[in-house]
C-alpha cells in the first residue's frame, strides 16, 4: 500500500495533485557572480503543501517561478509527475500549473467572472462550462457568485481580491498550484481567514501546492513540510513544522525561526484536535420563544443561529432576541475554521465577547465552539508532555 492510498480513507478525497521534482537546479541571472539558486534538489510530493521560507534576496522566487517556467533554469531540470516542463507546451503549463500572487493581481478593466475565466477560455472550454465554473469557484473561495461574478476589482476588499486570485489560479481545476507571497498584501485578521480558506480549499481538492513566503507562522500553519532556504537557495532544512521546530537543522534554522517556540506549539494544533462545546443554535425563521426555552432547558445565554445551509450567521445573547421568528443577526460573526490554529483561535477569543468562537468545517458548516477552558486544557498537556519527555 502506497503512503497516499493509506491516508485516502472513506470521505478523503483522492489526491488530484502532481509530484514535482527539482534536479540540480540553477539559476544564472547575467552579470551575477553567484547563481540565485545554485544547484536545488527537491521533492515535492503529490497532494501537499510545501512552504518555501527564507531571508530576502535567497532564492525562492525565482525557484517558484521556474516551475512554470516564468523564468528558466540556466541548467538542470524539473518534472512534473515525470514529464520535463520544457517539453509542456505554453498551453499545457497553464492548464497543470495554477498561479497566484500577492493581492491576485486582477486585471482592473475586467469583471471578476472575465478575471476568472481567462485560463478556461484561453484553453477554448465553451461559454456554459466556463460559467459554470466560475460560480463554482466563486462559491468554493467563499464569494456569492450573484453578488460578485459582475463586480469589479476596485469594487473588493483587499481579501476579496485575493480570494478571486486564488479562484483564477484553480480555474482549470491544474494539479499544481503555485503561491508567491499569496496573503502578503492582507491585515492579519483577514491574512488568518484567507490562510483557513486555503486549508479547508486543500481538504477538498488535496492539489500540490507550494507557497512562497517570508513568514515563519504562516510556513508552520499552512505547511505539511517546509522547505528552509539560505542564499542561493542551499536548502537547510526540508521538514515536517513538527520537525523543524522539535530539531532545527542548525544555528541559521533555528535563528531564522525564531524565540517562542512554545508559544509557536500553539500553531501546530488544529481547534479541530479539541472536543468542541455544542451550545443550543437556532435556524432562521424559528420561534422566539421555542428557542429561548430550548437554550435555557440547555444553561445557555446565547443561541449560534444558522442559515438554511448550516452556517453560521450570529451567536446573539437570549435577550437581543426579539420579534415572533428568529431573524437573521445584523452583526458580523468572526468564526474559525476548524484548521485554524490555537494561536488563532486565542486572537480570535480575544476579540470575541463570548471569549470563545464559533467554528466551521468545509463550506463553513456549523460544528460548535472552541472556548477558552479547552485552549487552556490542550496548553497544560502540552507542558506535561514536555515535563516528563524531560524526566
Ligand atoms: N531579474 C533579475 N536579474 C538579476 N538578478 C535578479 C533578478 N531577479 C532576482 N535577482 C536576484 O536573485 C537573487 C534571488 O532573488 P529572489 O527574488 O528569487 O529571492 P527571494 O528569496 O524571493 O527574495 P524576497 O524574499 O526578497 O522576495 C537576489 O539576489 C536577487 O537580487
Amino acid at each position: 500500500m502506497t503512503a497516499t492510498q493509506e491516508t485516502t480513507g472513506p470521505g478523503t478525497p483522492e489526491v488530484s495533485g502532481a509530484e514535482i521534482v527539482l534536479e540540480d537546479v540553477v539559476k544564472r541571472y547575467p552579470g551575477q557572480q553567484h547563481a540565485a539558486v545554485d544547484s536545488l534538489s527537491l521533492t515535492i510530493p503529490a497532494g501537499e503543501i510545501v512552504m518555501f521560507v527564507g531571508p530576502s534576496g535567497c532564492g525562492k522566487t525565482t525557484s517558484l517561478k521556474m516551475i512554470n517556467r516564468l523564468i528558466e533554469p540556466t541548467s538542470g531540470s524539473i518534472r512534473i509527475n515525470g514529464q520535463d516542463v520544457r517539453e509542456r507546451s505554453a498551453t499545457d503549463l497553464r492548464r497543470h500549473v495554477g498561479y497566484v500572487i500577492q493581492g491576485g493581481s486582477l486585471f482592473p478593466h475586467m469583471s471578476v467572472a472575465t478575471n476568472i475565466a481567462i485560463v478556461p477560455k484561453l484553453l477554448g472550454w465553451d461559454d456554459a462550462k466556463v460559467t459554470a465554473r466560475v460560480d463554482e469557484l466563486l462559491d468554493l473561495v467563499g464569494l456569492d457568485p450573484a453578488k460578485y461574478r459582475d463586480r469589479y476589482p476596485r469594487e473588493l476588499s483587499g481579501g476579496q481580491q485575493q480570494r478571486v486570485g486564488v479562484a483564477r489560479g484553480l480555474a482549470a481545476d491544474p494539479p499544481v498550484i503555485l503561491m508567491d507571497e499569496p496573503f502578503g498584501a492582507v491585515d492579519p485578521i483577514t491574512r488568518q481567514r484567507l490562510q483557513d480558506e486555503l486549508l479547508s480549499i486543500q481538504r477538498e481538492l488535496r492539489k500540490t501546492i507550494v507557497i512562497v513566503t517570508h513568514d515563519i507562522d504562516e510556513a508552520i500553519k499552512l505547511g505539511d513540510k517546509i522547505v528552509i532556504l539560505r542564499e542561493g537557495a542551499h536548502v537547510a532544512q526540508y521538514d515536517t513544522p513538527e520537525n523543524v521546530l522539535a530539531a532545527p537543522a542548525d544555528d541559521f534554522v533555528s535563528d531564522f525561526v525564531g524565540s517562542g517556540s512554545t508559544l509557536k506549539q500553539l500553531s501546530l494544533t488544529r481547534v479541530r484536535a479539541l472536543d468542541l462545546r455544542t451550545p443550543t443554535t437556532a435556524k432562521v425563521g424559528e420561534s422566539t420563544a421555542e428557542v429561548k426555552a430550548r437554550a435555557e432547558a440547555n444553561g445557555d445565554r446565547a443561541v449560534v443561529v444558522l442559515d438554511e445551509r448550516g452556517r453560521p450567521l450570529g451567536w446573539p445573547w437570549l435577550r437581543q432576541l426579539r420579534g415572533d421568528t428568529i431573524v437573521e443577526p445584523t452583526e458580523d460573526l468572526i468564526d474559525l475554521d476548524e484548521a485554524a490554529t490555537l494561536n488563532d483561535a486565542l486572537d480570535t477569543m480575544l476579540t470575541n465577547r463570548h471569549g470563545a468562537a464559533v467554528v466551521t468545517g468545509a463550506r463553513d458548516q456549523y460544528l460548535g465552539v472552541v472556548d477558552f477552558a479547552s485552549v487552556t486544557e490542550h496548553m497544560r498537556m502540552l507542558e506535561e508532555q514536555a515535563g516528563s519527555a524531560e524526566q
